[in-house]
């Protein structure tokens, strides 16, 4: 027997780190969502906590590469969780460089030694200083270059190869290597409660360091502390988003006293920011499938101050049923999607999504977009947006869209800085992580044509 039941957090970072990997593994458990409850139940500290966030993210992003490097020094069949140690060990090796090599083999052979036996301990010390002994094979022994760029980024094949036939090699190269990078905390300012200028000096007067965006002029780039603890957050005057995650509601650009349907709203970022758009004047249904989310847009509006903002348990794909036909001014589609452009910020969608996923989604994106339609005033915006990179989700999902529908037109790009308008095309804009250091996203923009 090898196994042992080990508590997440027992003071230990490295101990805390390959327990939540393994629980991603074994369990399918969500890595960011694991990381904060672990951080939030345990009450880690900040230098701790960054440790663990680093290792946690650091080892499974780098999954394939590593398993490339340890899989010559490994013989026979090894437990899961020794697995683990080892892409965590040498993760440490080889792309940290704050802790001594000998020192990361000490700590894994202890860790080893309280999870398992001396046996295990043993062999992880000896596959360990086999490694520092001899390096890591070089990754140009592969001669297929679309599994060896695989291998070095990190990414399955397929996805590696999709990517390369939808946007050419450079660009997939890029963005393989960007998803691999952590991302700037990101927030954005709530323009109903204060300026951007009076939110960056309550910021400094806590002692946080933040930055306005070049893009997004409502976005902040935290360069010190964690958004969620300040008190600039506490008290509203913030909310934790991407900078691509606040280009939706920028392009549909509400106004003052419209009527609005979010209809994939929860957890409410782009309902909320529509709402501080919309000067907090009007009325905004925020939907989704899954009632239980509902409660997080509530919370969100009363810490915000915002209260236009009414939730309601619906399917989008009955929206047309259940709602007034051709009675919102604007209607915000936020579908859901493969989630290809946040893999910086869960990498565990590399390991877990199948490609016959993203022809699903497709069908469920067309639904709602055909249930929006209905219930859109004539002359009324409707936007459509998705946190992938998959032309089937988005631009195929466009032209199904716009083919069965003659009473929509596509309509500019509008509201977004000129940056992002450059790159769209027709009502399209697709963005890649690595363009602006956000998360990739697709906007699309319609109108309903008044007859
Ligand atoms: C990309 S997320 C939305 C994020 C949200 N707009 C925000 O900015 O915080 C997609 C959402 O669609 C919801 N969803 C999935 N299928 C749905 C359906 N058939 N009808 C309505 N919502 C659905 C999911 O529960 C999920 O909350």
């Amino acid at each position: 027997m090898t196994k042992k039941k080990v508590p997440i957090w027992n003071g230990n970072v490295r101990d805390a780190a390959l327990a939540i990997l393994l629980a991603v593994d074994k369990d399918q458990a969500y890595s960011n969502l694991l990381l904060n409850q672990t951080i939030n139940k345990y009450k880690i500290e900040a230098k701790d906590r960054a440790l663990l966030t680093e290792l946690t993210y650091g080892t499974l992003q780098h999954k394939y590469t590593l398993d490339y490097y340890l899989e010559p020094f490994i013989r026979g069949k090894i437990d899961l969780w020794v697995n683990w140690l080892l892409r965590l060990s040498l993760y440490q090796m080889l792309y940290l460089d704050r802790v001594p090599d000998h020192a990361v083999v000490n700590e894994s052979v202890e860790i080893a030694k309280r999870r398992g036996h001396k046996g295990i301990a043993s062999l992880v010390n000896g596959i360990l200083r086999s490694i520092l002994r001899q390096g890591v094979r070089s990754t140009e022994g592969i001669t297929d270059p679309i599994h060896r760029l695989a291998i070095e980024t990190s990414h399955p094949k397929w996805l590696v190869e999709r990517f390369i036939n939808s946007y050419g090699l450079e660009r997939t190269t890029e963005m393989l290597q960007e998803n691999n990078v952590p991302p700037i905390p990101t927030v954005r300012v709530n323009m109903t409660k204060a300026s951007v200028q009076e939110v960056l000096l309550m910021l400094e007067q806590e002692g946080v360091s933040a930055k306005q965006s070049k893009i997004m002029p409502e976005c902040l780039h935290f360069l010190t502390g964690q958004p969620s603890r300040t008190k600039a957050f506490k008290d509203g005057f913030i909310t934790i988003q991407d900078e691509s995650s606040m280009m939706p509601a920028n392009a549909l650009n509400p106004k003052r006293g419209w009527r609005v349907l979010d209809m994939c709203a929860a957890p409410g970022g782009k309902t909320t920011h529509m709402a501080e758009l919309m000067a907090n004047e009007g009325s905004i249904l925020a939907t989704d499938l899954h009632p239980h989310k509902l409660d997080l847009i509530d919370e969100t509006s009363v810490r915000l101050g915002l209260d236009i903002i009414q939730t309601a348990p619906i399917d989008g794909r009955k929206a047309a049923e259940l709602l007034q036909a051709e009675s919102f001014d604007a209607v915000l589609v936020d579908a859901p999607c493969s989630g290809l452009g946040v893999m910086r910020r869960k990498p565990d969608i590399k390991y877990t999504k199948r490609e016959e996923d993203l022809s699903r989604l497709h069908t469920i994106q067309l639904e709602l977009l055909n249930n929006a339609v209905k219930v859109l005033k004539k002359g009324g915006r409707l936007v459509y947006s998705t946190c992938t990179v998959n032309k089937e989700e988005n631009e195929d999902t466009v032209s199904a869209f716009l083919a069965t529908h003659p009473e929509m037109e596509s309509i500019e790009i509008e509201n977004l800085p000129k940056e992002l308008v450059d790159r769209s095309q027709s009502g399209m804009l697709q963005v890649f992580p690595q363009d602006f250091g956000s998360d990739g996203f697709f906007v699309a923009t319609f109108r309903k044509k008044q007859d």
